[in-house]
């Protein structure tokens, strides 16, 4: 449990009742959003252009701007394969997990995007953002506990290589979700089991999003503070969505607190 005599939230720009933090990692603490997103974009626009040239239909390819945005970041990867697909009027067979990427299922053409994922990181590595270790650091000098609460299913992975997993008290990622029944973001169920896990009341966390159903997650939650962090020109949205305060890197936090 974080004490509050000892804890300085305000060291990282963050109210006095807050005591913990709860990060989103793709896109908050790693540049991994964006592979995320080219990962998405591949797998779909090969998709769908396979799917138009068999049913004579014309090929509309998938946007990152527009179609990653609004159905597919910050959610689990099949309800962001089937939200995408319902907004084209497209229904698949859920599949399970042991889909293969051939298969024409939910799950298949989630493991088709999966395996693009590690291929690029594989390749490329993980980058981490500016500000991200400075805030870790700064945020635990502070005193504030720290999780990771994220859609992925390589969270634990990405954490590892990184070197971030030393800063992390508690995580909630994919597979945790899944296991304990909880609903994936926009629900705020995972972030408020960060919240549990850390010993501390929803009201004493601040979520940091870069996300809309994610920031939607941290507005129906009751956090304390929802963080929106726009790596990409959504800063508008992020707030209009949920987010109390929005910058462009975390050290910001630091640099511009009051
Ligand atoms: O396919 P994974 O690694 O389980 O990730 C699912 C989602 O995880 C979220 O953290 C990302 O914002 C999404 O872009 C991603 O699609």
């Amino acid at each position: 449990m974080s004490d509050p005599q000892t804890a300085r939230p305000k060291d990282v720009g963050l109210p006095e009742h807050v005591l913990a933090c709860l990060f989103d990692l793709d896109g908050v603490l790693t540049d991994t959003a964006s592979v995320h997103a080219s990962a998405w974009k591949k797998m779909f626009d090969s998709y769908l252009a396979e799917r138009a040239q068999r049913l004579g239909e014309a090929f509309v390819p998938f946007e990152i701007a527009t179609d990653y945005v609004k159905y597919v970041d910050g959610k689990r990867r099949q309800d962001g394969t089937r939200s995408f697909l319902a907004s084209r009027g497209i229904t698949l067979p859920e599949g399970d997990a042991a889909d293969s990427p051939e298969t024409e299922s939910v799950n298949g053409l989630g493991t088709r995007k999966n395996n693009l994922v590690h291929e690029m990181i594989a390749k490329d590595g993980v980058t981490i953002f500016d500000g991200t270790f400075r805030y870790l650091e700064a945020a635990q000098a502070a005193g504030l506990r720290i999780a990771v609460v994220s859609s992925s299913a390589n969270t634990a992975e990405v954490l590892r290589v990184t070197g971030l997993e030393k800063f992390v008290e508690a995580r909630v990622d994919a597979q945790a979700a899944i296991a304990a029944g909880l609903n994936g973001k926009p629900a705020p169920d995972t972030f408020i089991e960060g919240a549990r896990l850390l010993g501390v009341e929803p009201n004493q966390a601040a979520v940091f999003e870069d996300a809309i159903a994610g920031v939607e997650a941290g507005r129906s939650g009751h956090f304390g503070i929802v963080i929106g962090v726009d790596r990409v020109g959504h800063a508008a949205a992020l707030s209009q969505h949920g987010a109390d305060v929005v910058v462009t890197d975390l050290a910001q936090l630091i640099d511009n607190r009051a």
